[in-house]
């Protein structure tokens, strides 16, 4: 079976500093792929790439078996690669249901099969879609945040520190959310999280990024036993 997404030797230089040093990874659809590694590690630049807001210095990232990298965003939204931010991004007097429909109409020619209900659902948002989005809780404006990504009826979806500043049971309940979205739209889900609390039961592999480069690889279990990322960065989590 051909992967979904295939990352291949991505390049990203600025200057001199190679933020990402030549990464690779395949995706399957439904799998979740945990990005992991220290504050400038090149975690968010490689997202971008993947987004295209970034175009690549060298190396490709394919969708299906078709060139996605350097096209730019809205190109990559359209094939089907759609990203959440560090920040929430939404209008704070509109309801969940108006951001959705704004959403679903924001890419020509592509929209979730999914209903906003279902989507809803799937998020554990049911009942909050006529709310305004200001009076959510940060736990679910971030959820939210997914909610919009989803309406674009992406296959591959790429969430940047998504449980920053949960606790414990929200954070636990957006990895089962999140966990719901692969195994029941099959979309390929890239989530950056420096959380491993969060981050190891939802991911079915980890990829573990130092100085742009890849230090490791592997199932979670495989990476909380792997002494150069014990040491370089999981230390006692
Ligand atoms: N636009 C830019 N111009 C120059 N250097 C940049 C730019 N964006 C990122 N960098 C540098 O690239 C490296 C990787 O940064 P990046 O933000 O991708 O790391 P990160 O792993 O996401 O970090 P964090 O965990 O803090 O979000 C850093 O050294 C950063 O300073």
């Amino acid at each position: 079976m051909t992967a979904l997404l295939t990352v291949d030797n991505v390049v990203k230089r600025y200057g001199g500093l190679a933020a990402v040093d030549g990464v690779s990874f395949t995706l399957d659809a439904g799998g979740v792929l945990g990005l992991i590694g220290p504050n400038g590690s090149g975690k968010t630049t490689l997202l971008g790439v993947l987004a295209g807001t970034h175009d690549p210095t060298a190396g490709t990232v394919t969708l299906d078996g078709r060139v996605a990298s350097g096209r730019g965003a809205h190109r990559a939204v359209r094939a089907g690669i759609a990203r959440t931010f560090q920040t929430t991004r939404l209008f704070g007097t509109w309801t969940l249901r108006d951001s959705l429909r704004l959403a679903r109409g924001e890419v020509k020619g592509r929209t979730s099969a999914a209903s906003d209900d279902d989507i809803a659902d799937l998020l554990g948002l049911d009942g909050l879609l006529d709310r305004p989005c200001g009076a959510l809780t940060s736990a679910a404006q971030r959820l939210a945040m997914i909610a919009l990504a989803l309406a674009t009826g992406p296959r591959v979806l790429l969430l940047d520190e998504p449980a920053v500043g949960m606790d414990t049971g929200e954070s636990a309940a957006l990895a089962a959310a999140v966990r719901r979205v692969a195994d029941r739209l099959g979309v390929a889900v890239v989530v950056v999280d420096h959380n491993m609390h969060f981050l190891m039961p939802l991911a079915d592999r980890v990829l573990v990024m130092a100085a742009g480069a890849v230090l490791a690889a592997g199932t979670p279990e495989e990476i909380r036993a792997d002494e150069a990322v014990i040491a370089s960065y999981l230390g006692g989590a």
